[in-house]
């Protein structure tokens, strides 16, 4: 598969502060890669880096093969770039606002209204930036860095203060991107976010890849125990620790937790004591992996 993205041993300091600290990874062509870590992990420093808007001080980068720095205008039709805070020109419309980033690419304004529909906003193609909620900004700030058709999408936690509906509705739209056949690189804080859309993960904390793979290969290497919940009283605590292969139990008053790194046994013998309504399954998360690879709880 054609590589997208290479990036060898990239360091970059400000002052005291060694905010990438030998950062390696690549991404292929029309994969969902994500950078994950929580807020001053460096991620975004290494984003910009890639997208030629900062300068490294040590490593290698190539962008579709070639490098990004010193600023390299060749790459810029190529790609499309959605910055953390998002800016737009005052007092024009979201069709304007597209209008105007489509004449600096200089492509023609047919892709507009399909980019409006893309991110959901055709309803509001005239009303004013400054009009738009939260999550319709952030989706105008897509539509913007995909107006001009790029084949590698560059967003920086692109949900950022969106509430859950429109975290999930743009979610929908990430993926009928990526879907398309464009590589979409995305740094997010949220676990969430980055295991539900990313083909891959790199787990980022203070300036360093810790851990990059799939999400659900990450958790699966995790061997951690799963969960298995009954409403309160199911059973009794004792008659739960006795199920064939549970480790642990507990009821606090809500729910019966049973605690198993062999969950059918459990769930067969649940099946058998005919026990198994509202039964739920909790396995390990991207969180439990963060906190494995770091002692620490995840803080976004
Ligand atoms: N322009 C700058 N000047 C000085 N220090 C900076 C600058 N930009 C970032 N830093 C510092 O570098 C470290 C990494 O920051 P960076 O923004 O890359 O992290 P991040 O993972 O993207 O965090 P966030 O999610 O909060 O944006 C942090 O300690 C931050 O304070």
């Amino acid at each position: 598969m054609a590589q997208t993205i290479s990036v060898r041993g990239l360091r970059k300091q400000y002052g005291d502060v060694q905010a990438v600290d030998g950062v390696s990874f690549e991404v292929d062509q029309g994969e969902f890669f994500g950078i994950l870590g929580p807020n001053g992990a460096g991620k975004t420093t290494t984003l910009e880096i890639i997208e030629g808007l900062r300068e490294a001080d040590g490593g290698e980068v190539t962008v579709l093969g070639q490098p990004p720095w010193p600023r390299n205008k060749k790459l810029l039709p190529r790609i499309g770039v959605q910055l953390q805070a998002s800016s737009f020109f005052e007092r024009l419309t979201a069709r304007e606002q597209l209008q105007t980033f489509s004449s600096l690419y200089g492509v023609s304004g047919r892709r507009i209204d399909a980019m409006l529909e893309t991110v959901g906003l055709t309803d509001k193609a005239d009303t004013r930036v400054e009009q738009l909620s939260g999550g319709q900004a952030q989706r105008l700030s897509i539509a913007c860095a995909l107006v001009h058709d790029p084949e590698l999408v560059f967003l920086d936690e692109p949900s950022a203060a969106l509430d859950p509906q429109a975290r999930r509705n743009l979610w929908d739209v990430l993926r009928d991107i990526n879907t398309g056949g464009r590589t979409i690189v995305l740094t997010t804080h949220y676990m969430d976010e980055a295991e539900i859309l990313c083909d891959r993960v790199a787990i980022m904390d203070r300036g360093t890849i810790l851990k990059m793979g799939p999400p659900a290969k990450l958790v699966r290497e995790l061997d951690a125990a799963v969960r298995i919940s009954l409403p309160s009283g199911a059973l009794t605590e004792d008659e739960a620790r006795a199920l064939p292969a549970a480790e642990a139990a507990a009821d606090d008053g809500v729910s019966l937790t049973v605690t198993t790194h062999d969950a059918s046994p459990v769930i067969s013998a649940l099946a058998e004591r005919r026990a198994l309504e509202g039964l739920q399954v909790h396995g390990a998360t991207l969180e439990d992996v963060f906190l494995e690879l770091t002692g620490r709880e995840y803080r976004a």
